[in-house]
């Protein structure tokens, strides 16, 4: 899968362009930084979101230099998926089929080709700007080159990357639904000048039009409400319409406890 994303990374700049749009909420584009229109500083970063929802059905518009193993990624993304979210609700004390009835048939999967060049002046840029992913989980698969770096203790604790493993981010709306049991993990990814670097995001998340909150078996006396409801779409807007800062979309949705006079 990685060295078909090369593939489409090295096509001529106006085959890639032929994907592009300034609509962060289009499921198939190509693009750079974040959100260039608003983006206090550009990222040395390009990308190409491909929705992986129905996706037999839509592969026909997918880039053809990856078509066919991006097809069989998806299908090995999906299973991995059902198993980690099978894992997750028993952790949380749930019945197996919580987190995936939750997610529901509509169910989101988007995928993410992350494309950095090896940058001359490393330390005056950035690759991906702090921030937390909107998903419930996030699966990556990155080369060999590292970059991508986790904030533990307020330090960035660099991830090396190891053959042959995928990384699991939590995002935000698994700390919504777990109402703050899990935390999603805050991440960005430094630049180097000797090499480019590629990794493959699959985002996993409610339906657009889902109403998110806390499940009720993870609200007690111990554990109070601490996320309002919010629409995925409104809060998948609240990201994209806003500067990197890590997770500082959650602050739309947090509910602020009441201080004790
Ligand atoms: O490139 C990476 O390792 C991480 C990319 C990332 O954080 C994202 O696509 O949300
Ligand atoms: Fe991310």
């Amino acid at each position: 899968m990685l060295e078909a994303t090369e593939k489409f990374f090295n096509l001529p700049v106006k085959d890639r362009m032929a994907y592009f749009s300034s609509d962060m909420t289009k499921p198939l584009r190509y693009g750079t930084s974040h959100n260039p229109t608003i983006d206090s500083a550009l990222q040395w970063r390009d990308c190409m979101y491909l929705p992986c929802k129905l996706a037999e059905e839509n592969v026909q518009t997918w880039p053809a230099v990856y078509r066919k193993e991006a097809l069989d990624y998806v299908k090995e993304m999906n299973n991995l998926t059902e198993i980690l979210l099978e894992l997750m609700s028993e952790s949380l004390h749930l019945a197996p089929n919580t987190l995936r009835n939750v997610l529901g048939p509509d169910m989101l999967h988007n995928m993410v080709l992350n494309y950095y060049p090896a940058c001359p002046q490393p330390d005056l840029t950035i690759g991906f700007r702090e921030h937390s992913d909107k998903s419930t989980i996030t699966i990556l698969l990155q080369d060999e080159i590292g970059g991508l770096e986790v904030s533990h203790k307020d330090c960035w604790v660099p991830v090396q990357p190891l053959k042959d493993a995928l990384l699991v981010n939590l995002g935000d709306v698994m700390e919504i639904l777990s109402n703050g049991r899990y935390k999603s993990i805050a991440h960005r990814v430094i630049v180097n000048s000797n090499s480019k670097r590629l990794s493959i995001g699959s985002f996993y998340n409610v339906a657009y039009n889902a109403i998110i909150s806390p499940l009720p078996h993870c609200v007690d006396e111990t554990h109070p409400l601490a996320f309002k409801k919010v629409m995925f779409m409104d809060f998948f807007k609240k990201f994209v319409s806003r500067d990197l800062d890590g997770k500082n979309a959650l602050d739309y949705v947090k509910i602020t406890p009441i201080e004790e006079p």
